[in-house]
């Protein structure tokens, strides 16, 4: 865990000041520290009958699709504004740092999904919230959301106590 913990580097004051930016590139360029990393994300729910994983633009990409990888089961990309070209439905919230919404195609969820909502980092909890609102609308079920890292002073799980929620590693 120390390992995974040291490939994550501090960038005071980005992407505005007063906020301490947790970047994940060091790791990702680890192929091993990766690759556990997201077996540690996944781990509580290998047995979950998950069939698909759910990832929020972008960095919730780099890990969904490696965890839908891993786990056997497709990915589903919930996207910034304007990017997905088929019918949508889409959820605007807030963020540590501005105003935004997500989008999903109206298709890819079925009602007997079970969808794992796979991120980077647990902030505010407002980008987890809107995802789980999204899988919800078109009658899927949420599992769990789990994230690489949790900010724990931002609270972000007071927003999903409806939900399952894993942390790999806690600040
Ligand atoms: O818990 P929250 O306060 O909602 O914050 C967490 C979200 O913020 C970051 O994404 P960001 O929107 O910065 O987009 P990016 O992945 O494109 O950098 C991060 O990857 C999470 O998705
Ligand atoms: N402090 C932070 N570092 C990295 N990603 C984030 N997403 C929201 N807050 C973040």
């Amino acid at each position: 865990m120390d390992e995974i913990k040291n490939k994550i580097r501090d960038i005071a004051d980005f992407p505005e000041p007063g906020i301490l930016f947790k970047d994940i590139t060091p790791l990702m360029q680890s192929p091993v520290l990766l690759r556990q990393a997201v077996e540690l994300l996944i781990a509580p729910y290998r047995n979950a009958n998950i069939t698909a994983v759910a990832g929020m633009e972008a960095r919730g990409f780099i890990f969904g699709s490696l965890a839908a990888s891993m786990l056997g089961v497709g990915f589903i990309p919930l996207r910034k504004p304007g990017k997905l070209p088929h019918t949508t439905h889409k959820v605007e919230y807030q963020l540590e740092y501005g105003e935004t919404s997500l989008e999903i195609h109206t298709d890819a969820v079925g009602e007997n999904d079970n969808i794992l909502i796979v991120d980077d980092v647990l902030a505010t909890g407002g980008t987890a919230k809107a995802s789980c609102e999204l899988i919800q609308l078109l009658g899927g079920n949420v599992v769990a959301c789990v994230f690489l890292m949790e900010l724990t002073a931002l609270n972000g799980r007071s927003l999903l106590t409806n939900f399952n929620v894993h942390s790999v590693i806690q600040y």
